[in-house]
């Protein structure tokens, strides 16, 4: 379970994050959206420890890590998928695996596991990075998250730049993730993306948390949501 309160953060002295308090109970997931340069990225940053929070607590499973360095927020069990996926183009996917999953001691996520939640991987073993269409990449970002061994996982636009069948396979992979019982924060700028698979949507506007309302109302009637996130565009 993922506990933020108070959470004040940003570049350089800036603030981009102003006071952001939210719960994710664990086996939900928890959409945040919000328009470019809202904050949205900042906010994982943040809670994966890459970027350091002025203040406010950010608690995983009754674990403070606000300000602890990314490395033990990653052993804490913190999985990322940043934007981008961040995909080595010179290493195999073999390669990106067995680095994931190096000094991991009796793993509940073997190489074995996620090959079998991906089967196109096991298709891709020996090929590079950069011999990787976006869907293979978007998984492997996946897989390399997964073997970190987390309670929550972070997604930074999953599925930005997929074809259509392909981000359905992706939301699926991540759908199932949550129904075992993994905590998910998912960012997406388009609310149509987020409805597809979020239990929660939060709308992030410069840097304030301005609405988090249950999926199911948002699906009924969009409105309202779509109405926030017109504003926010046109400002
Ligand atoms: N490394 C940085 N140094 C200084 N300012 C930054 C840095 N990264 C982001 N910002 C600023 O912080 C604000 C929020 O950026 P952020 O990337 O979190 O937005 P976002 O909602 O993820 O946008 P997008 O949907 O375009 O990815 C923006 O004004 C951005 O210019």
């Amino acid at each position: 379970m993922l506990r933020i309160s108070g959470l004040n953060a940003g570049y350089g002295g800036g603030t981009v994050l102003h006071d952001v308090a939210l719960t994710v109970e664990a086996g939900r997931i928890q959409a945040i959206v919000g328009r470019n340069g809202a904050g949205k990225t900042t906010l994982v940053h943040a809670i994966a420890g890459l970027l350091r929070p002025y203040s406010g607590t950010i608690t995983v499973s009754d674990v403070d890590l606000a300000g602890k360095p990314a490395h033990r927020i990653a052993r804490t069990g913190v999985g990322l998928v940043p934007q981008g996926r961040r995909v080595f183009a010179s290493l195999t996917v073999a390669e990106h695996l067995r680095l994931a999953l190096a000094g991991r001691h009796n793993p509940m996520w073997t190489v074995g596991r996620v090959l079998d939640l991906m089967p196109r991987l096991a298709q891709r073993l020996g090929h590079r990075g950069n011999q990787l269409s976006g869907g293979e990449q978007q998984m492997l970002a996946l897989a390399r998250a997964l073997l970190t061994q987390p309670r929550l996982l972070l997604l930074d636009e999953p599925c930005e730049g997929l074809a259509g069948e392909v981000a359905s396979r992706v939301r699926e992979v991540i759908a199932g993730l949550a129904a075992g019982g993994m905590t998910v924060l998912i960012v997406e700028q388009q609310l149509h993306h987020a409805i597809q698979l979020a239990d929660r949507i939060a709308v992030l506007d410069y840097g304030r948390l301005i609405a988090d309302e249950p999926a199911d109302g948002v699906r009924a009637d969009p409105a309202p949501i779509e109405a926030l996130l017109s504003i926010a565009q046109r400002r």
